[in-house]
């Protein structure tokens, strides 16, 4: 299918207001979409199912959603993508009110005392943002996600009776295929001035650190082969995080892959830690619903066919073709919900003991752009 039959076939299953997600996962050209047949709310039982999986940030206040494989077509498309990515420059200028950048600061300071007061080492705090929409094509800020941010998640998911979300995440949750899993701890912030060779503080490695650890923690109790990669600098849009890759093969008798899941979600990159406390905090203090910010998302048990390799002495294997099933979720930030006329865009960042109330709101500021730029 051409990318423009493409966009032509969502934008008809959202005139229809029939369900449907599209996405691109990151460095890569094809975007995929499923197009829900009917517009029921279709949830997940326990992640044996195939399908696109949504689910929000607080998994006691709502199900995670499914798009079942077998309930909706398939297309796909090459979205070609020029060597470089394009920045867009928005007609969108709405700024934060000083009232809203009182509040975040109030916020993080409420956090900062916690963890004072011992009650946690680690929270993420967010707010949500409205601008007014000029454009209002869902399609038209995807097809622009997807040529500014080759090297994240890119999706549009809508459904008639939950909502429409865009974003860019540069963050996995999990990948698994076959019994291999690789999962991510990304976490600190700054802005990026063109150069990834740049100097972390003790605060971004803390946070980033706690990550890491809670992440090998739980994993540890899965998987007897954990390999955890150097910390590297990652450049996501006009941010730099820290990252290190977990990777291993999972027991075989792991149980479930649900419980798997929701040990590891929400993971401090998102909520803090320990987890409960700082999740309770988070729930107490925002005064908003993140609703599916900080969730995540992404394809469940979807199948790939793995052709074993063509040497000589392998000739007689060429008709064996394997089919192997693989997950690959995303957390969902940088990220907007569309309402009317209005763009919803959260943003958040982890709040240690060392943190600054008016630096973490420029973080929230700097994060921010992600979305706005293509507004
Ligand atoms: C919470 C967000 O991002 C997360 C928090 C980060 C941080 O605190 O530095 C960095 C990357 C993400 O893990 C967000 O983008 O809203």
């Amino acid at each position: 299918m051409t990318l423009d039959d493409f966009f032509k076939r969502i934008q008809q299953q959202y005139e229809n207001k029939l369900p449907f997600v599209a996405y691109r996962k990151p460095n890569t050209t094809k975007i995929v979409a499923l197009l829900q047949n009917s517009d029921d709310i279709l949830t997940v039982q326990d992640f044996n199912e195939q399908g696109f999986v949504f689910a929000p940030f607080d998994n006691s206040k709502g199900e995670a959603i499914l798009m079942p494989l077998k309930q909706s077509k398939t297309i796909f498309a090459d979205s070609v993508v020029a060597g470089t990515e394009k920045t867009y420059l928005s007609a969108a200028n709405n700024n934060a009110s000083i009232a809203e950048r009182q509040q975040h600061i109030e916020l993080v300071e409420s956090g900062v005392n916690e963890i004072k007061n011992k009650q946690f080492k680690k929270v993420v705090l967010s707010r949500k943002e409205e601008v007014t929409l000029q454009e209002r094509s869902p399609i038209v800020f995807l097809e622009r996600l997807l040529e500014c941010y080759i090297g994240a998640f890119v999706y549009c998911w809508y459904h008639p009776k939950i909502g429409l979300w865009l974003g860019a995440t540069p963050e996995t949750l999990i990948k698994i295929e076959g019994r291999k899993f690789s999962v991510m701890s990304l976490a600190g912030t700054q802005g990026c001035k063109g150069d990834v060779d740049v100097v972390w503080e003790d605060k971004e490695k803390n946070e980033q650190r706690y990550v890491t650890e809670f992440i090998t923690n739980i994993l540890d109790g899965f998987s007897k082969d954990i390999k955890v990669s150097d910390t590297q600098t990652v450049k996501a849009g006009n941010l730099l995080h820290l990252r290190t890759q977990i990777s291993g093969t999972l027991n075989e008798d792991i149980g479930s892959f649900k419980q798997l899941l929701y040990r590891l979600h929400p993971t401090p990159a998102v909520c803090g830690l320990p987890k409960e406390p700082s999740k309770e905090f988070i729930l107490k203090n925002e005064h908003y619903s993140r609703e599916f910010y900080s969730g995540f998302l992404g394809e469940l048990n979807m199948e790939t066919t793995v052709r074993p390799r063509t040497g000589k002495r392998n000739v007689e294997n060429r008709a064996y073709a394997l089919n192997r099933k693989h997950t690959q979720l995303y957390v969902n930030l940088r990220c907007m919900q569309i309402k009317n006329k209005e763009a919803l865009i959260y943003v958040g960042g982890g709040i240690t003991e060392s943190s600054i109330p008016e630096r973490e709101w420029e973080e929230t500021v700097l994060k921010s752009l992600v979305i706005k730029s293509i507004l």
